[in-house]
């Protein structure tokens, strides 16, 4: 909060947000905020961008510290990984999956020592984030070791510090490198997220702000799909072609044809165009969106 003695006009309205200034989240989430039209900074070393034209401030702060930073009411919402926010135990709480930087939390060791949840029982578990793992390991009734480091906790194992580790996994390279086996079902699914402070209001920007991330989800998601087809056929077409609301249907020089545009999902649009042309369309088009308020 503000030290003043009086609050400071200007930044009781700006929206405050914290954005990851490195790592694996840090690129993407700048990405994202670019694509719902806010300035971004341009050189790595800033660590605050101010978008007066939007109300907005940007903070960026070491993803490990952001949901401790939103918990607090400090900055109002904040960029972060669901697996930082259960680690850091801030009240913070989340708002919106947004997406990208999914991985998986995940135990693993060598596999002719340890291979399942059941064993865990006594032994070390090193990891970067203790809190996400103590607080697993308590909600099964497991007693182990925890050893908090800072990264690199493959080498943990072999280095004989630790016999289990519990990590981030995306590929699962770092651990085949490592000669270690993943066991039991992931800890947890994490992805970024939107974390808001628990206990304040929402920030009235904030709805703003998350219309926009909304409608790059959906951008990104989504394509929008143009056809001609016989109006005959328009109830089949309809059906492969539903469109979020409804499909809009217009008139066409053509008699007894008819053009037709919905927004279909990116991943089957080939699917689905495949199959409007076995039906009799033509004239198929596929469009990417650009942004968009549903
Ligand atoms: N391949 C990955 N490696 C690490 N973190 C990942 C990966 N994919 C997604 N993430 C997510 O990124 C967040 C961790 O980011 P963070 O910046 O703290 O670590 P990092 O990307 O490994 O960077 P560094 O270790 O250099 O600080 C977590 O939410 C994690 O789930
Ligand atoms: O499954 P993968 O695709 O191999 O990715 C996961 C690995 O990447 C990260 O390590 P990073 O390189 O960030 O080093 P760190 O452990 O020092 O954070 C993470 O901690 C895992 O070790
Ligand atoms: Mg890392």
């Amino acid at each position: 909060m503000s030290n003043l003695p009086f609050p400071d006009k200007e930044h009781s309205v700006m929206l405050r947000v914290a954005v990851p200034n490195k790592g694996t989240l840090a690129e993407k989430a700048a990405q994202m905020l670019r694509e719902a039209g806010y300035r971004q900074r341009t050189d790595p070393k800033e660590l605050v961008c101010r978008d007066e034209s939007n109300n907005i401030e940007f903070f960026y702060l070491r993803p490990k510290d952001i949901a401790t930073y939103v918990g607090s009411g400090d900055l109002d919402v904040g960029i972060t990984g669901r697996d930082l926010l259960i680690d850091s135990g801030a009240p913070a709480t989340e708002v919106v999956d947004l997406a990208f930087g999914q991985a998986t939390f995940r135990f693993a060791a060598r596999p002719e020592d340890v291979d399942s949840v059941q064993e865990l029982g006594g032994r070390r578990v090193a990891t970067a984030y203790p809190g996400l793992v103590e607080r697993h390991l308590t909600e099964l009734g497991i007693k182990a070791d925890v050893i908090r480091l800072d990264g690199a906790v493959e080498n943990a194992i072999r280095l004989g510090l630790a016999d289990v580790v519990a990590d981030v996994v995306e590929t699962g390279a770092t651990l085949r490198q490592a000669g270690l086996v993943v066991f039991g079902e992931p800890l947890l699914r994490s992805s970024a997220v939107l974390v808001r402070c628990s206990a304040a209001p929402a920030h009235p920007q904030c709805e703003q702000l998350l219309r926009r991330l909304h409608g790059v989800l959906v951008a990104r998601r989504y394509v929008m799909l143009a056809y001609d087809v016989p109006a005959a056929l328009m109830a089949q077409a309809s059906s492969l072609t539903p469109g979020i609301e409804s499909p809009t249907v217009s008139p066409l020089h053509r008699e007894g044809w008819v053009a037709v545009q919905a927004m279909v999902l990116r991943d089957d649009v080939h699917q689905i165009m495949d199959e409007l042309y076995q039906l009799g369309a033509r004239a198929i088009l596929v469009t990417s969106i650009q942004a968009c308020r549903l």
